[in-house]
């Protein structure tokens, strides 16, 4: 039996369609839109594509859009300046600003000043101390966003072998203080892990979110694991075309054979991340406006 596909892009939809229906009831409460702001520095192409789509995502939502694209050669006071800003504005509640910064503006300063009740991202390091502490706050998109699939296809995580491949502040730590949180056993591997495939073998989950393309192999694979590819890579382009394929960190057609489940890249991790990010703001809204959210509605 080939493993199931886990379909990232339809969950994701449905997300952003009950984050709209509750981002429309909070509009008619409070009188005004949740509104989301976000800072593009520089011009990467890549980074380029994923604002547009928020920014369509957020439009469609029901929510207001607030686009701010700085020159690549902004000085950090600017930058910093344009934060303060977003974080004394009542009709911005989450404020997001682009990664990677140019290299002379300094990520964490930047990060630092957001308000942590606007960080919408959950990169701040109060947002990042209340996850480590069990307190509540704004968990990072991406690994909230692979939770909800892991927990909509497996219920209970609890007892399960998790392996999480990367330990970046924005994915794969928070992925892992996730998955404990769940009570599943994990471990993080990374670029001193010895014998990376032998850690991967023992996963009844294995999250990798490391950059590199295809790089966990399907004979690593506990047979029927379930598997998420946070891994977005683009390969070199084919003899005429223009773009190479996006591919993951996982060999997706080997593992086909070996996982009970697993997200395909494009259609997982990528569209779920958007839509966490709507979720998350619309949470700010409620809390910056003073208002409940009605109970189990995201
Ligand atoms: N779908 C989405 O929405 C998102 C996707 N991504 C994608 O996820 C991937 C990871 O992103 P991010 O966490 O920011 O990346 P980082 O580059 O910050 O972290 C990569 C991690 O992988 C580890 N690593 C590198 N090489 C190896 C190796 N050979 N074996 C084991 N571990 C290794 C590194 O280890 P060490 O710490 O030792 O250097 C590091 O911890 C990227 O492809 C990125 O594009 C990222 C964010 C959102
Ligand atoms: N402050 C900040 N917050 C982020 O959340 C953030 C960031 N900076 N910098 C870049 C990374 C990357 N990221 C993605 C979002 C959506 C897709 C996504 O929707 N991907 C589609 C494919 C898109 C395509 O075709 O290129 C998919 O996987 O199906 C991917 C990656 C958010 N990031």
């Amino acid at each position: 039996m080939p493993a199931q596909v886990i379909d990232g892009k339809a969950f994701a939809a449905r997300l952003r369609e009950r984050v709209g229906q509750e981002a429309a009831k909070f509009a008619e409460a409070a009188g005004r839109k949740a509104g989301l702001a976000v800072v593009l520095v520089g011009e990467d192409a890549a980074s380029q594509v994923y604002v547009r789509s928020k920014h369509k995502a957020t439009v469609a939502a029901h929510m207001e859009s607030f686009e701010h694209r700085l020159p690549a050669d902004t000085a950090e006071a600017d930058l910093l300046a344009l934060v303060a800003q977003l974080n004394a504005d009542p009709a911005v509640d989450g404020i997001l600003v682009q990664l990677p910064l140019p290299d002379h503006l300094d990520e964490q300063a930047v990060i630092a000043a957001i308000s942590p009740d606007k960080d919408v991202d959950g990169f701040h390091v109060t947002n990042a101390g209340r996850l480590a502490v069990g307190q509540s706050g704004f968990v990072p998109c991406t690994p909230l966003g692979c939770m909800m699939l892991l927990t909509d296809r497996l219920g209970d995580l609890s007892g399960l072998e998790a392996v999480v491949i990367g330990r970046s502040n924005i994915v794969g730590k928070p992925m892992a203080q996730l998955l404990l949180d769940a009570n599943a056993t994990v471990t993080i591997a990374h670029s001193r892990t010895r014998d990376l495939p032998a850690v991967v073998r023992r996963a009844d989950i294995v999250v990798a979110a490391v950059g590199r393309a295809e790089m966990v192999k399907a004979e690593w694979l506990k047979p029927q694991a379930t598997v998420i590819d946070v891994g977005i890579n683009r390969l070199p382009p084919e003899p005429g075309a223009d773009k190479g394929r996006l591919v993951g960190d996982v060999d997706y057609t080997g593992a086909q054979g070996v996982a009970a489940a697993i997200t395909p890249v494009p259609g997982g991790v990528g569209p779920m991340t958007i839509a966490v990010l709507l979720r998350n703001t619309l949470v700010a809204a409620y809390r910056n406006a003073g208002l409940d959210l009605p109970e189990g509605a995201l």
